[in-house]
C-alpha cells in the first residue's frame, strides 16, 4: 500500500497517505481509536471503497487492474456480528461463495462440514439458523463462510468486538491456530490494543486524521512507542505487557533447594536455604515448608505451603514466569517440564536481573551495536 489516501466527498480524510509492506502468509494488524480510518483501510483493498489518491498493489499487481468480483473472490470477509443470512441454515451461509462459483451441492456441503469443524462447531448445528447459535459460534461461522473458497487473503474487520471476554480469547486463539495451519494473509481491524498485540505479526497504530502513527512488530511497539499517542494507546503497564515476547528459557534455575518428601536430615541441613520446596516420588511438586518445619522421612504434606502455578522454561514468557513468582508465597517461581516435574526454582530477584540483561540486549540491538 503506496501513499494511499481516501478524501469522501464530504471532504472528510479518512485515511491520508497511508503506506504500509502487508507480509504474505502473517496477521497485520490495524489500530486505533474511533473514526481513524482502519475501516476505510481495509475497505480499500477489496475495493468496496476506492482510494482518491495512491497505489494498493497486491503481489505486485495494481488492484486496479482486476476485475472487481475476481479481486474480493480472492480475499476473504469477516465483519461484527458475523452478517450472516438470517433465513439461510449454517452450512448453506458457510457455502454461499462456493455455490456462487458453481460447485455442486454436494461438495459445497462436504467443504462446509469441514470447515465447521476446521473453527471449532459442532457439525450438528449445520441445520440451525443463525438466530439459534450463541454471539461466539456466529462468528465462527462467519470465519468459516470466508474461508469456504480458500481465499489466500483474509479480511476482518472488528470479527470479534461483540462478544464476551472469554468467548473472545477463544476465538482468538482458534484464528492463530487456523493461521498456522493455512497460512492466510490476514488484515485485521480492531480498536482493542491487547488484542492488536496478541494476533498481530505486525501491528499498524492509526491516528485521528487516517494517519499512521506507528508500524512495528508487537514486541518493538511496547518497548520502543514512536510518541506519546502511541504510549498512551499502549496504556500504563506495557512494561509488564512486553516481558510476554521475552523467553524464560534462559533463567537461571538452582535445585539446592528442591527436597524429596523423603530427604534426610543431613540433606535438609544442607540447601541452607530459607525455604525449600517438596516435591513427590514423581518428582511434581508438593509445597514449600521452612527446613526448621521439616522432620526427615515424615514430612506430611498438608503442613506445607501451597507451591503456587509452575512455569514451564522454554514455553512460557518471563511475564508468566514473574507472575508464577509475585504469585508464589514464598517469592520463588517453580520450573516444571512438560510432564509438570520440577526443574528448578527461582526468585523474583533473578527474573528481575534476567529481565533488565533482555532489555539491556534490546537497546544494543536497536542501536546496531556490534559486540
Ligand atoms: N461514506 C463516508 N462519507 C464520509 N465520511 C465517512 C464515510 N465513511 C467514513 N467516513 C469518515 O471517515 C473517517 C474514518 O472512518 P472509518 O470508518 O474508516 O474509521 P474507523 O477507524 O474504522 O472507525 P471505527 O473504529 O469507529 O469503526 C471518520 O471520520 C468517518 O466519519
Amino acid at each position: 500500500m503506496d501513499s494511499v489516501t481516501k478524501r469522501y466527498p464530504d471532504g472528510t480524510v479518512a485515511v491520508d497517505r497511508l503506506s504500509l509492506d502487508v507480509p504474505d502468509r502473517s496477521i497485520t494488524v490495524l489500530v486505533g481509536p474511533s473514526g481513524c480510518g482502519k475501516t476505510t483501510t481495509l475497505r480499500m483493498i477489496n475495493r468496496m471503497v476506492e482510494p482518491t489518491e495512491g497505489t494498493i498493489l497486491l503481489d505486485g499487481e495494481d488492484i486496479r487492474r482486476r476485475p472487481v468480483t475476481d479481486l474480493r473472490r480472492s480475499m476473504g470477509y469477516v465483519i461484527q456480528n458475523a452478517g450472516l443470512f438470517p433465513h439461510r441454515t449454517i452450512v448453506d451461509n458457510i457455502a454461499t461463495v462456493p455455490r456462487m462459483l458453481g460447485w455442486g451441492r454436494r461438495r459445497a456441503r462436504e467443504r462446509a462440514a469441514e470447515l465447521m469443524e476446521r473453527v471449532g462447531l459442532d457439525t450438528s448445528l449445520a441445520e440451525r439458523y443463525p438466530y439459534q447459535l450463541s454471539g461466539g459460534q456466529q462468528q465462527r461461522v462467519g470465519v468459516a463462510r470466508a474461508l469456504a473458497a480458500d481465499p489466500p487473503v483474509l479480511l476482518m474487520d472488528e470479527p470479534f468486538s461483540a462478544v464476551d471476554p472469554v468467548v473472545r480469547k477463544g476465538l482468538q486463539d482458534e484464528l492463530l491456530r487456523i493461521q498456522e495451519e493455512l497460512g492466510k494473509t490476514i488484515v485485521f481491524v480492531t480498536h482493542d490494543i491487547d488484542e492488536a498485540v496478541k494476533l498481530g505479526t505486525m501491528v499498524a497504530v492509526l491516528r485521528e486524521g487516517g494517519r499512521l502513527a506507528q508500524y512495528a512488530s508487537p514486541a518493538e511497539l511496547l518497548s520502543a512507542p514512536a510518541d506519546g499517542f502511541v504510549e498512551d494507546f499502549l496504556g500504563a503497564d506495557r512494561g509488564i505487557r512486553r516481558l510476554s515476547f521475552l523467553p524464560s528459557a534462559a533463567l537461571e534455575l538452582t535445585t539446592d533447594a528442591v527436597v524429596p518428601a523423603d530427604a534426610s536430615a543431613e540433606r535438609i541441613a544442607a540447601s541452607g536455604a530459607r525455604y525449600l520446596l517438596v516435591t513427590d516420588p514423581d518428582g511434581r511438586p508438593l509445597g514449600w515448608a521452612e527446613p526448621g518445619e521439616l522432620i526427615a522421612g515424615d514430612i506430611s504434606t498438608d503442613r506445607l505451603l501451597p507451591p503456587g502455578r509452575p512455569f514451564v522454561p522454554g514455553t512460557d514468557s518471563l511475564r508468566v514466569a514473574l507472575d508464577c513468582a509475585v504469585l508464589s508465597p514464598t517469592g520463588w517461581a517453580v520450573a516444571v517440564d512438560a510432564g509438570g516435574r520440577v526443574t528448578g526454582i527461582v526468585s523474583q530477584q533473578a527474573i528481575g536481573e534476567a529481565i533488565r540483561a533482555a532489555h539491556a540486549r534490546g537497546r544494543t540491538d536497536q542501536a546496531g551495536v556490534a559486540p
